[in-house]
Protein backbone atom coordinates (compact mmCIF):
# COMPACT_ATOMS: atom_id res chain seq x y z
CA UNK A 1 0.00 0.00 0.00
CA UNK A 2 1.30 3.53 -0.84
CA UNK A 3 1.16 6.34 1.28
CA UNK A 4 0.29 9.61 0.37
CA UNK A 5 2.61 12.05 2.23
CA UNK A 6 2.59 15.16 -0.33
CA UNK A 7 -0.75 15.58 -2.17
CA UNK A 8 -0.89 14.83 -5.32
CA UNK A 9 -2.42 17.85 -6.82
CA UNK A 10 -2.36 16.79 -10.77
CA UNK A 11 -4.67 15.10 -12.77
CA UNK A 12 -3.19 11.42 -13.16
CA UNK A 13 -1.78 10.46 -16.13
CA UNK A 14 -3.31 7.37 -17.95
CA UNK A 15 -0.89 5.25 -19.72
CA UNK A 16 -1.01 2.69 -22.41
CA UNK A 17 -0.35 0.25 -19.65
CA UNK A 18 -3.46 1.27 -18.02
CA UNK A 19 -5.20 0.88 -20.57
CA UNK A 20 -4.19 -2.63 -21.41
CA UNK A 21 -4.72 -3.75 -17.90
CA UNK A 22 -8.35 -2.69 -17.75
CA UNK A 23 -9.12 -4.47 -20.95
CA UNK A 24 -11.30 -6.97 -20.20
CA UNK A 25 -9.00 -10.41 -20.71
CA UNK A 26 -6.91 -8.86 -18.78
CA UNK A 27 -8.90 -8.66 -15.77
CA UNK A 28 -11.51 -11.08 -16.39
CA UNK A 29 -9.85 -14.03 -15.00
CA UNK A 30 -8.32 -12.63 -11.83
CA UNK A 31 -11.94 -11.80 -10.98
CA UNK A 32 -13.60 -14.32 -12.15
CA UNK A 33 -15.54 -15.39 -9.06
CA UNK A 34 -16.36 -11.50 -8.13
CA UNK A 35 -17.95 -10.56 -11.24
CA UNK A 36 -20.72 -11.31 -13.96
CA UNK A 37 -20.18 -14.54 -16.08
CA UNK A 38 -18.53 -14.17 -19.54
CA UNK A 39 -17.40 -15.42 -22.69
CA UNK A 40 -14.52 -13.83 -24.54
CA UNK A 41 -13.70 -14.07 -28.41
CA UNK A 42 -10.28 -13.17 -28.83
CA UNK A 43 -8.86 -12.31 -31.35
CA UNK A 44 -12.04 -11.77 -33.21
CA UNK A 45 -12.71 -13.54 -36.17
CA UNK A 46 -11.25 -11.42 -39.35
CA UNK A 47 -14.44 -12.03 -41.19
CA UNK A 48 -16.19 -10.53 -38.28
CA UNK A 49 -13.48 -7.64 -37.77
CA UNK A 50 -13.38 -7.04 -41.38
CA UNK A 51 -17.55 -6.26 -41.15
CA UNK A 52 -16.44 -3.95 -38.10
CA UNK A 53 -13.97 -1.94 -39.83
CA UNK A 54 -16.28 -1.67 -42.51
CA UNK A 55 -17.68 1.57 -43.52
CA UNK A 56 -21.72 1.53 -43.84
CA UNK A 57 -24.18 -0.40 -42.05
CA UNK A 58 -25.01 -3.22 -43.60
CA UNK A 59 -26.06 -7.03 -42.33
CA UNK A 60 -24.76 -9.63 -43.97
CA UNK A 61 -27.86 -11.77 -45.38
CA UNK A 62 -26.57 -14.89 -43.53
CA UNK A 63 -27.37 -13.40 -40.38
CA UNK A 64 -30.65 -12.55 -40.98
CA UNK A 65 -30.99 -15.35 -42.52
CA UNK A 66 -30.16 -17.91 -39.68
CA UNK A 67 -31.55 -16.05 -37.02
CA UNK A 68 -34.98 -16.42 -39.22
CA UNK A 69 -34.82 -19.81 -39.13
CA UNK A 70 -33.44 -19.91 -35.33
CA UNK A 71 -36.77 -18.45 -34.55
CA UNK A 72 -39.40 -19.27 -36.65
CA UNK A 73 -37.96 -22.57 -38.53
CA UNK A 74 -38.60 -20.55 -41.42
CA UNK A 75 -35.62 -19.05 -44.12
CA UNK A 76 -35.46 -15.35 -44.53
CA UNK A 77 -36.11 -15.50 -47.78
CA UNK A 78 -39.68 -16.12 -46.81
CA UNK A 79 -39.73 -13.15 -44.62
CA UNK A 80 -40.98 -10.10 -45.85
CA UNK A 81 -39.19 -8.59 -43.05
CA UNK A 82 -35.67 -9.63 -43.41
CA UNK A 83 -33.44 -7.29 -45.10
CA UNK A 84 -35.21 -4.19 -43.81
CA UNK A 85 -32.67 -2.90 -42.07
CA UNK A 86 -30.36 -2.84 -45.52
CA UNK A 87 -32.49 0.19 -46.55
CA UNK A 88 -33.52 -0.88 -50.18
CA UNK A 89 -32.06 -4.39 -50.61
CA UNK A 90 -29.88 -5.45 -52.96
CA UNK A 91 -31.95 -5.30 -56.91
CA UNK A 92 -32.44 -2.28 -56.62
CA UNK A 93 -30.63 0.86 -58.38
CA UNK A 94 -28.32 1.86 -55.49
CA UNK A 95 -27.74 -2.16 -53.95
CA UNK A 96 -24.29 -1.34 -55.87
CA UNK A 97 -22.88 1.38 -53.20
CA UNK A 98 -23.46 -0.49 -50.02
CA UNK A 99 -20.46 -2.51 -49.14
CA UNK A 100 -20.15 -6.01 -49.52
CA UNK A 101 -20.24 -8.39 -45.81
CA UNK A 102 -18.26 -10.72 -45.40
CA UNK A 103 -19.50 -13.88 -45.26
CA UNK A 104 -20.49 -14.00 -41.40
CA UNK A 105 -21.47 -18.09 -41.17
CA UNK A 106 -19.12 -19.54 -39.10
CA UNK A 107 -19.23 -16.46 -36.55
CA UNK A 108 -22.46 -15.99 -35.90
CA UNK A 109 -22.85 -20.07 -35.60
CA UNK A 110 -19.90 -18.84 -32.87
CA UNK A 111 -22.48 -16.19 -30.96
CA UNK A 112 -25.28 -18.06 -31.00
CA UNK A 113 -23.66 -21.04 -29.55
CA UNK A 114 -22.00 -18.54 -26.49
CA UNK A 115 -25.32 -16.66 -26.09
CA UNK A 116 -26.81 -20.75 -25.06
CA UNK A 117 -23.65 -21.32 -22.79
CA UNK A 118 -24.66 -17.80 -21.12
CA UNK A 119 -28.28 -18.78 -20.60
CA UNK A 120 -29.89 -17.05 -23.54
CA UNK A 121 -29.33 -13.55 -23.29
CA UNK A 122 -26.40 -11.37 -23.17
CA UNK A 123 -24.69 -7.67 -22.61
CA UNK A 124 -22.15 -7.69 -25.58
CA UNK A 125 -18.64 -5.48 -25.18
CA UNK A 126 -15.29 -4.90 -26.89
CA UNK A 127 -12.12 -4.77 -24.82
CA UNK A 128 -13.35 -2.20 -22.68
CA UNK A 129 -16.82 -0.47 -24.80
CA UNK A 130 -20.05 -1.58 -24.92
CA UNK A 131 -22.19 -0.61 -27.12
CA UNK A 132 -24.31 1.79 -25.11
CA UNK A 133 -24.22 4.93 -27.96
CA UNK A 134 -26.04 2.66 -30.02
CA UNK A 135 -28.82 1.26 -28.17
CA UNK A 136 -31.62 3.49 -29.84
CA UNK A 137 -31.06 1.44 -33.06
CA UNK A 138 -32.34 -1.52 -30.96
CA UNK A 139 -35.45 -2.82 -30.63
CA UNK A 140 -35.75 -3.48 -26.92
CA UNK A 141 -33.81 0.25 -26.83
CA UNK A 142 -31.13 -1.79 -24.35
CA UNK A 143 -27.92 -4.12 -25.23
CA UNK A 144 -29.81 -7.36 -23.93
CA UNK A 145 -28.78 -9.44 -27.24
CA UNK A 146 -30.71 -12.93 -27.66
CA UNK A 147 -29.75 -13.26 -31.07
CA UNK A 148 -26.60 -12.64 -33.40
CA UNK A 149 -27.51 -10.13 -35.74
CA UNK A 150 -29.05 -8.08 -32.73
CA UNK A 151 -25.21 -8.23 -31.27
CA UNK A 152 -23.83 -7.68 -34.71
CA UNK A 153 -26.37 -4.45 -35.41
CA UNK A 154 -25.22 -2.68 -31.80
CA UNK A 155 -21.82 -3.21 -32.42
CA UNK A 156 -21.89 -2.09 -35.96
CA UNK A 157 -23.85 1.00 -34.72
CA UNK A 158 -21.22 2.18 -32.10
CA UNK A 159 -18.68 4.66 -31.90
CA UNK A 160 -18.20 3.94 -28.60
CA UNK A 161 -17.14 0.17 -30.25
CA UNK A 162 -15.46 1.40 -33.37
CA UNK A 163 -13.06 3.81 -31.28
CA UNK A 164 -11.78 0.58 -29.61
CA UNK A 165 -10.17 -0.67 -32.51
CA UNK A 166 -9.49 2.60 -33.90
CA UNK A 167 -8.13 4.74 -31.16
CA UNK A 168 -7.69 2.15 -27.96
CA UNK A 169 -4.90 4.51 -26.42
CA UNK A 170 -6.50 8.25 -26.94
CA UNK A 171 -7.08 8.34 -23.63
CA UNK A 172 -2.96 7.99 -22.91
CA UNK A 173 -2.21 10.23 -25.98
CA UNK A 174 -4.37 13.10 -24.48
CA UNK A 175 -2.51 12.90 -20.95
CA UNK A 176 0.74 12.75 -22.71
CA UNK A 177 -0.11 15.70 -24.17
CA UNK A 178 -0.94 17.69 -21.37
CA UNK A 179 2.25 16.30 -19.60
CA UNK A 180 5.50 17.80 -19.80
CA UNK A 181 7.49 16.38 -22.64
CA UNK A 182 9.31 13.41 -21.75
CA UNK A 183 7.33 12.28 -18.64
CA UNK A 184 5.18 10.51 -20.66
CA UNK A 185 4.62 6.73 -20.91
CA UNK A 186 7.52 5.37 -22.43
CA UNK A 187 8.63 8.51 -24.13
CA UNK A 188 11.34 10.97 -23.92
CA UNK A 189 11.74 13.95 -25.78
CA UNK A 190 8.35 13.33 -27.45
CA UNK A 191 6.86 16.35 -29.96
CA UNK A 192 3.53 16.87 -30.01
CA UNK A 193 3.44 15.20 -33.24
CA UNK A 194 4.84 12.42 -32.72
CA UNK A 195 2.36 11.96 -29.21
CA UNK A 196 -0.51 12.79 -30.96
CA UNK A 197 -0.23 9.93 -33.80
CA UNK A 198 -0.80 7.59 -30.98
CA UNK A 199 -4.24 8.94 -31.02
CA UNK A 200 -4.59 7.31 -34.19
CA UNK A 201 -3.08 3.77 -33.70
CA UNK A 202 -5.81 0.92 -34.40
CA UNK A 203 -5.74 -1.84 -31.77
CA UNK A 204 -3.35 -5.06 -33.43
CA UNK A 205 -5.59 -7.62 -34.54
CA UNK A 206 -4.32 -9.88 -32.05
CA UNK A 207 -5.34 -7.64 -29.37
CA UNK A 208 -8.86 -7.30 -30.47
CA UNK A 209 -11.93 -9.33 -28.43
CA UNK A 210 -15.20 -9.38 -28.47
CA UNK A 211 -16.58 -9.94 -24.98
CA UNK A 212 -20.31 -11.60 -24.52
CA UNK A 213 -21.54 -10.92 -20.47
CA UNK A 214 -24.81 -13.05 -19.25
CA UNK A 215 -27.54 -10.47 -19.36
CA UNK A 216 -28.29 -9.39 -15.75
CA UNK A 217 -31.27 -7.07 -14.66
CA UNK A 218 -29.20 -4.59 -12.58
CA UNK A 219 -30.75 -1.86 -10.57
CA UNK A 220 -28.95 1.42 -11.67
CA UNK A 221 -29.41 2.33 -8.46
CA UNK A 222 -27.03 0.06 -6.73
CA UNK A 223 -24.08 0.64 -9.12
CA UNK A 224 -21.27 2.57 -7.43
CA UNK A 225 -18.00 3.74 -9.42
CA UNK A 226 -14.65 3.52 -6.84
CA UNK A 227 -11.55 5.70 -7.28
CA UNK A 228 -8.30 4.52 -6.18
CA UNK A 229 -5.38 6.87 -6.27
CA UNK A 230 -2.33 5.81 -5.84
CA UNK A 231 -3.31 2.33 -4.53
CA UNK A 232 -5.65 4.33 -2.12
CA UNK A 233 -9.81 4.20 -2.33
CA UNK A 234 -10.33 8.04 -2.73
CA UNK A 235 -14.05 7.84 -3.07
CA UNK A 236 -17.20 6.26 -4.33
CA UNK A 237 -19.91 7.97 -6.21
CA UNK A 238 -23.15 6.68 -7.09
CA UNK A 239 -23.61 6.02 -10.65
CA UNK A 240 -27.34 6.47 -11.87
CA UNK A 241 -27.86 10.17 -11.95
CA UNK A 242 -31.22 9.74 -10.19
CA UNK A 243 -32.06 10.34 -6.68
CA UNK A 244 -32.90 7.29 -4.58
CA UNK A 245 -34.31 8.05 -1.15
CA UNK A 246 -33.41 4.11 -0.24
CA UNK A 247 -29.89 4.81 -0.51
CA UNK A 248 -29.51 7.60 2.13
CA UNK A 249 -30.76 5.36 4.47
CA UNK A 250 -28.41 2.31 3.41
CA UNK A 251 -25.11 4.36 3.02
CA UNK A 252 -23.84 3.01 5.66
CA UNK A 253 -23.73 -0.87 5.27
CA UNK A 254 -23.37 0.01 1.14
CA UNK A 255 -20.18 1.85 2.43
CA UNK A 256 -18.64 -0.73 4.48
CA UNK A 257 -19.22 -3.40 1.96
CA UNK A 258 -17.52 -1.29 -0.90
CA UNK A 259 -14.93 -0.28 1.19
CA UNK A 260 -14.16 -3.87 2.75
CA UNK A 261 -14.66 -5.64 -0.84
CA UNK A 262 -12.23 -2.59 -1.93
CA UNK A 263 -9.55 -3.08 0.59
CA UNK A 264 -9.38 -7.14 0.69
CA UNK A 265 -10.33 -7.93 -2.59
CA UNK A 266 -9.49 -5.72 -5.38
CA UNK A 267 -6.75 -3.09 -4.12
CA UNK A 268 -4.40 -5.64 -3.54
CA UNK A 269 -5.04 -7.70 -6.46
CA UNK A 270 -5.40 -4.88 -9.11
CA UNK A 271 -2.27 -4.53 -11.19
CA UNK A 272 -2.65 -0.35 -11.27
CA UNK A 273 -1.65 2.08 -9.06
CA UNK A 274 -4.60 4.58 -10.09
CA UNK A 275 -8.26 3.39 -11.82
CA UNK A 276 -11.83 3.36 -11.37
CA UNK A 277 -14.09 0.85 -10.95
CA UNK A 278 -17.08 0.24 -11.44
CA UNK A 279 -19.22 -2.17 -8.88
CA UNK A 280 -22.28 -3.71 -8.32
CA UNK A 281 -24.27 -4.22 -5.09
CA UNK A 282 -26.71 -6.65 -4.58
CA UNK A 283 -29.75 -5.39 -2.61
CA UNK A 284 -29.72 -7.30 0.30
CA UNK A 285 -26.22 -6.13 0.49
CA UNK A 286 -24.40 -9.46 0.51
CA UNK A 287 -22.40 -9.68 -2.15
CA UNK A 288 -20.38 -6.93 -4.27
CA UNK A 289 -19.13 -7.49 -7.82
CA UNK A 290 -16.59 -6.27 -10.47
CA UNK A 291 -19.13 -4.74 -13.44
CA UNK A 292 -15.85 -3.19 -15.09
CA UNK A 293 -12.25 -1.58 -14.61
CA UNK A 294 -11.57 1.76 -16.43
CA UNK A 295 -8.48 4.03 -16.66
CA UNK A 296 -8.86 7.05 -14.36
CA UNK A 297 -7.65 10.52 -15.92
CA UNK A 298 -8.68 13.58 -17.70
CA UNK A 299 -11.06 12.34 -19.74
CA UNK A 300 -12.44 10.27 -17.11
CA UNK A 301 -16.22 10.37 -15.79
CA UNK A 302 -15.45 11.27 -12.05
CA UNK A 303 -19.66 11.24 -12.28
CA UNK A 304 -20.69 12.84 -8.49
CA UNK A 305 -16.61 13.20 -7.41
CA UNK A 306 -14.64 16.51 -7.56
CA UNK A 307 -10.63 16.02 -8.75
CA UNK A 308 -9.76 17.76 -5.41
CA UNK A 309 -11.29 14.94 -3.71
CA UNK A 310 -9.41 12.35 -5.91
CA UNK A 311 -6.07 14.30 -5.90
CA UNK A 312 -6.18 16.82 -3.21
CA UNK A 313 -4.89 15.79 0.46
CA UNK A 314 -7.53 13.47 2.50
CA UNK A 315 -9.14 15.24 5.21
CA UNK A 316 -8.81 12.29 6.88
CA UNK A 317 -7.26 11.36 10.01
CA UNK A 318 -4.91 8.69 8.96
CA UNK A 319 -4.76 10.39 6.07
CA UNK A 320 -5.41 7.56 3.90
CA UNK A 321 -8.71 7.52 3.39
CA UNK A 322 -8.52 3.56 4.12
CA UNK A 323 -10.95 3.26 7.11
CA UNK A 324 -14.69 2.24 6.56
CA UNK A 325 -16.11 5.25 7.91
CA UNK A 326 -13.88 7.81 6.52
CA UNK A 327 -15.12 7.92 2.90
CA UNK A 328 -18.76 8.88 2.07
CA UNK A 329 -20.23 7.50 -1.08
CA UNK A 330 -21.72 10.58 -3.08
CA UNK A 331 -24.92 9.96 -3.45
CA UNK A 332 -26.98 12.27 -5.68
CA UNK A 333 -29.00 14.85 -3.49
CA UNK A 334 -32.69 15.21 -3.26
CA UNK A 335 -34.06 18.84 -5.13
CA UNK A 336 -36.14 21.00 -2.83
CA UNK A 337 -39.09 18.63 -3.76
CA UNK A 338 -37.58 15.83 -2.18
CA UNK A 339 -37.39 14.23 -5.57
CA UNK A 340 -35.23 14.85 -8.77
CA UNK A 341 -34.93 12.48 -11.98
CA UNK A 342 -31.65 13.48 -14.57
CA UNK A 343 -31.01 12.36 -18.09
CA UNK A 344 -29.26 9.38 -18.11
CA UNK A 345 -26.26 8.65 -19.64
CA UNK A 346 -26.03 8.42 -22.84
CA UNK A 347 -29.42 9.94 -23.09
CA UNK A 348 -27.68 12.27 -25.95
CA UNK A 349 -27.08 9.01 -27.87
CA UNK A 350 -30.79 7.91 -27.88
CA UNK A 351 -33.40 7.79 -30.80
CA UNK A 352 -32.25 10.04 -33.08
CA UNK A 353 -34.85 13.02 -34.12
CA UNK A 354 -34.82 12.10 -37.33
CA UNK A 355 -36.05 8.66 -36.40
CA UNK A 356 -39.91 8.64 -35.81
CA UNK A 357 -40.64 5.97 -32.81
CA UNK A 358 -44.35 5.18 -33.89
CA UNK A 359 -42.81 4.23 -37.39
CA UNK A 360 -39.77 2.66 -36.23
CA UNK A 361 -39.07 0.30 -39.03
CA UNK A 362 -39.89 2.66 -42.07
CA UNK A 363 -38.22 5.52 -40.22
CA UNK A 364 -35.19 3.39 -40.23
CA UNK A 365 -35.34 2.41 -43.94
CA UNK A 366 -35.30 6.65 -44.61
CA UNK A 367 -32.46 7.16 -42.14
CA UNK A 368 -30.80 3.86 -43.86
CA UNK A 369 -31.39 5.95 -47.74
CA UNK A 370 -30.41 9.28 -45.56
CA UNK A 371 -27.08 7.87 -44.30
CA UNK A 372 -25.82 5.64 -47.85
CA UNK A 373 -27.57 7.30 -50.80
N1 LIG B 1 -23.98 -8.30 -18.02
C1 LIG B 1 -24.72 -7.18 -17.97
N2 LIG B 1 -26.06 -7.25 -18.03
C2 LIG B 1 -26.81 -6.13 -18.02
N3 LIG B 1 -26.31 -4.88 -17.94
C3 LIG B 1 -24.98 -4.76 -17.86
C4 LIG B 1 -24.11 -5.89 -17.88
N4 LIG B 1 -22.83 -5.46 -17.80
C5 LIG B 1 -22.90 -4.13 -17.73
N5 LIG B 1 -24.17 -3.69 -17.76
C6 LIG B 1 -24.65 -2.29 -17.69
O1 LIG B 1 -23.98 -1.55 -18.69
C7 LIG B 1 -23.23 -0.49 -18.12
C8 LIG B 1 -21.96 -0.30 -18.89
O2 LIG B 1 -21.19 -1.48 -18.83
P1 LIG B 1 -19.62 -1.41 -19.03
O3 LIG B 1 -19.02 -0.55 -17.96
O4 LIG B 1 -19.13 -2.80 -19.16
O5 LIG B 1 -19.53 -0.67 -20.43
P2 LIG B 1 -18.59 0.54 -20.80
O6 LIG B 1 -18.76 0.79 -22.25
O7 LIG B 1 -17.22 0.27 -20.31
O8 LIG B 1 -19.23 1.74 -19.99
P3 LIG B 1 -18.46 2.99 -19.39
O9 LIG B 1 -17.74 3.62 -20.52
O10 LIG B 1 -19.57 3.84 -18.84
O11 LIG B 1 -17.56 2.43 -18.32
C9 LIG B 1 -23.02 -0.91 -16.67
O12 LIG B 1 -22.82 0.21 -15.85
C10 LIG B 1 -24.29 -1.65 -16.36
O13 LIG B 1 -25.32 -0.73 -16.05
Amino acid sequence: MVNITEPNLSIPTVTRRDIERCSFSNWYPQFRSHTIRSKVLKPIPTDLLTYLRQDGLVLPPTVEEVASEDEDGNSAADDSSSGQIEGDGSDDEEAGEVPAAPDLTEVVAELRRLIGELGGAVFPKLNWSAPRDATWIASTNTLRCTTPDEILLLLKSSDCVSDDLSRPYREAAHSIVSSPIGQGANRTGATETTISADTHEPLAEADTELVLRKWSNLNPALEFRAFVVRGQLRAVSQMDLNHYPFLTADEPVLRERIHSFMQHTVIPEFPVDTYAVDLYVLSDHSRVYIVDFNPLGADSDTILVDWDDLIGEPNTADGGGNGTDDTLIHLFPANADGLRFSTGRYSQNRFPVDLNASNYQQSLDTLMRTTHP
